[in-house]
């Protein structure tokens, strides 16, 4: 059976990163690119971190009935709103995919296309290393934006509560101390359960 596996966990844990190299170690996996009303960031390609649009694109596509869900940010740079639609590159029965998301998208994702469907995969780093590296990737960007990041960073602790990750029932967790140990044992994970 297809599934898609669906990468979470908190600002700066390393979704981006363990999704390029799985994506690297799996090539077959297919993707689902989200959506994002938010700016671009240096180094980021539209249609491939996200498709890069606004709000008139947003309303566009709820117009057609196909946003599965939708989250909006209040932060330091203005509403940003992030979002995944069922707009014809999804086709379970063919093929398994490879998502970053949320909680709150994951449980949508899971009502839409069936839970069974869908195969977690919660990444963690512990606080102290996540802020660092949080800090040393914000300190690569043209223009900073520290602020956004320090909300990103407390927001995250609301949004990944422990009682948040219990109800989604999110039950295996991925330590991204090395990436390559993390690596390892996902791909284990991948294998025992597709
Ligand atoms: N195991 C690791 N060891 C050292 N640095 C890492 C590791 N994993 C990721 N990083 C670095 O940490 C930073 C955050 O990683 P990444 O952008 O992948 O996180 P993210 O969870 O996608 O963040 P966000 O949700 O904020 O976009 C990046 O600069 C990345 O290169």
């Amino acid at each position: 059976m297809s599934k898609i596996c669906y990468i979470m966990g908190k600002s700066s844990s390393g979704k981006d990163t363990i999704f390029k190299r799985l994506k690297e170690r799996r090539p077959e996996f297919r993707t689902i690119t989200l959506y994002t009303t938010r700016p671009i960031r240096e180094g980021e390609t539209d249609g491939v971190e996200y498709h890069f649009t606004d709000e008139s694109g947003l309303k566009a596509l709820e117009d057609k009935g196909c946003v599965i869900e939708v989250r909006a940010y209040n932060t330091k740079c203005g509403i940003w709103k992030y979002f995944t639609a069922d707009d014809g590159q999804i086709d379970l029965e063919k093929e398994d995919y490879i998502v970053i998301g949320t909680l709150q998208s994951f449980e949508a994702m899971s009502r839409y296309f069936g839970r069974d469907k869908l195969l977690p995969v919660y990444v963690e780093v512990e606080d102290g290393l996540r802020l660092k590296r949080a800090l040393d990737r914000e300190l690569q960007q043209n223009e900073p934006k520290y602020a956004e990041m320090c909300r990103r960073f407390l927001a995250d602790q609301e949004d990944f509560s422990e009682d948040h990750i219990k109800a989604a029932g999110i039950e295996r967790r991925f330590s991204n101390e090395d990436i390559e140990e993390c690596l390892n044992e996902i791909e284990d994970y991948l294998n025992e359960n597709l």
